[in-house]
């Protein structure tokens, strides 16, 4: 009886157990789902459904990658062969999706720039001034570039938010003052034909003082990095599997040894310039870019004002966010320009007679740069047709209301610069011809609205480089003008891919003619 008893209470004790652990794996399980559906599936189909509430139509979901790996076919496929006539409709080339997605869904769409990302495609110029400036503060660098920029430069100015931006901005902000670029930056430079050198040598010798032996090898160190971690298949990989950037695939394996030897240079001249500040050679660190940020970091004695100090591995990931954006942004500025002025001979002529008639065989310095108009229109309109940073990309961090359009929090926005400089809307019917003329009352009356004009970027993270880059592009073309006419070689094939900024994806052939007044 007893036994009997405790039978049946012992198969009811077990029962319970089994319901309470079916219905806490049944929770379990639930809650998993929720986490991962969560994020994949049903936020991103919630924003998508709010932006179809306001009527913006959607392209369909793709779960890995999005239409990144569709996007990244058409701009191989576009990019195959060179163009066969020379032109600067470059949309179809470079953005090779926007035109037939446009066609379909109207000029404002979602699209997936990445896993469950999101994307809404912004070519309004009001818009655009929201959100980069009015509103920036609602909006963030998107994960999936940041995934990428950091894997190339690290984390540094780039991809840091909020006060850690805003106390990197500062420092790095008060190397290009006005006042500094005049003293530091006006020293005469031989003329090559090589930009990217030319630029990185400039950038180096400003920024980071007398290193630049050094700095070469790290530029080209630099540039075997951006062919491997930019290659589209690396960028797809990076952006659709988490953590792939530390598989051990031959390609990762290589870029890791790359980044070490890059790491070890910089480090090498931190350690050298730390030393000279020690034994009393240089008073705090120098006034260049890096004694800047050494002042600022942990190194430096002086008082913060309760603001976190630099780490020396924050003064490294600087330093390879500011030496790419510091030279080959300005070198493929000084190509385009040099391609157009080939194109162009009349302008040739015209920016070499304002250059001569300033520089009168005398030294340039920053009341003559002051007086260069026709050489600033030139190449405000070389930005506008080859600007370096082809599209920008935020995410909202918070819901909030762009011209009358509802953004929830987690959507993406596209702002292809590209386009928007080509809009005939904005620009005249002439906007795929080279006319810097147009930028001759200033760009509000080059075209319907200035916020059609971005090539630096606008807002709070405009270019923090660009009146830096616009003194450099000057002396370096004034001092071009002044030696040689040029002209394209026969071997130059017209095409532009984007690898980090818009460059010729075939070369730049030119053929130099010493001016006889040089002889
Ligand atoms: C023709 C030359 C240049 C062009 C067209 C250009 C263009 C741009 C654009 C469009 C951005 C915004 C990127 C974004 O928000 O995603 C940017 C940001 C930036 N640029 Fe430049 N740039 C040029 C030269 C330079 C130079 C010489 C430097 C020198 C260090 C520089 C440093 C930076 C930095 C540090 C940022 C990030 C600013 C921030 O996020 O606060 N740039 N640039």
């Amino acid at each position: 009886m007893s036994s009997t008893h405790v039978g049946t209470g012992g198969w009811a004790g077990a029962a319970w157990w089994v319901i309470l652990f079916t219905a806490l794996t049944v929770l379990f399980i639930k809650y998993v789902i929720c986490i991962i559906l969560e994020p994949i599936w049903w936020k991103p189909m919630r924003i998508v459904r709010k932006m179809q509430s306001q009527g913006i139509k959607a392209r369909p979901y793709q779960l890995l990658g999005g239409d990144f790996p569709e996007m990244m076919k058409l701009v191989e496929a576009a990019q195959s062969e060179p163009m066969t006539v020379i032109s600067h409709d470059i949309v179809p080339r470079i953005l090779p999706f926007l035109g037939p997605w446009c066609a379909s869904l109207g000029t404002i769409y979602v699209f997936w720039l990445g896993t469950a990302s999101p994307t809404l495609n912004v070519v309004d110029p009001e818009m655009i001034k929201e959100i980069l400036s009015t509103k920036s503060s609602c909006f963030q660098r998107a994960a999936s570039e940041k995934k990428v920029l950091n894997e190339f430069i690290g984390k540094g100015i780039f991809t840091i938010e909020d006060d850690e931006w805003t106390h990197h901005r500062r420092i790095i902000n008060s190397m290009f003052h006005t006042e500094k670029l005049k003293k530091d930056s006006c020293y005469e430079v031989e003329v090559c034909e090589e930009f990217y050198k030319l630029a990185m040598d400039i950038f180096s010798r400003t920024a980071y003082g007398n290193n630049h032996k050094q700095l070469k090898k790290f530029g080209r160190l630099q540039v075997e990095l951006k062919k491997l971690v930019l290659s589209p298949s690396q960028i797809v990989w990076t952006i659709v599997i988490p953590g792939y950037s530390i598989l051990p695939t031959p390609n990762n394996r290589h870029i890791n040894r790359i980044k070490r030897n890059m790491n070890r240079i910089l480090d090498e001249i931190i350690q050298a310039r730390l030393q000279r500040a020690e034994s009393g050679k240089l008073r705090d660190y120098g006034n260049d870019l890096l004694g800047c940020l050494l002042y600022e970091s942990e190194a430096g004695d002086h008082e913060t004002k309760g603001r976190k100090k630099l780490s020396i591995n924050d003064v490294i990931d600087e330093s390879h966010s500011l030496l790419f954006a510091g030279h080959d942004t300005t070198a493929n500025l000084l190509t385009w320009t040099i391609m157009l002025l080939s194109l162009h001979p009349q302008w040739q002529e015209s920016a070499r007679n304002e250059v001569l008639e300033i520089c009168n065989g005398k030294p340039i310095d920053d009341e003559k740069l002051r007086g260069f108009k026709i050489v600033t229109m030139i190449l405000q309109e070389v930005l506008r047709l080859y600007p370096a940073v082809a599209d920008l990309t935020r995410v909202a961090v918070k819901n909030t209301t762009i011209q009358g359009w509802i953004i929830p929090e987690g959507l993406q926005v596209w702002m292809p610069i590209l386009q928007l400089h080509r809009d005939p809307e904005q620009w005249g019917d002439d906007a795929l011809e080279f006319r810097p003329d147009r930028f001759a009352g200033g760009v509000s009356k080059a075209c319907k609205n200035p916020q059609s004009y971005i090539p630096f970027s606008c807002g709070q993270r405009t270019c923090v480089g660009q009146t830096f880059a616009m003194m450099e592009a000057k002396v370096a073309l004034s001092m071009i003008l002044q030696r040689f006419s040029f002209q394209l070689s026969s071997k130059y094939k017209h095409g532009q891919a984007t690898r980090g900024v818009l460059h010729p994806q075939f070369g730049m052939p030119v053929i130099f003619h010493k001016l006889t007044s040089f002889e």
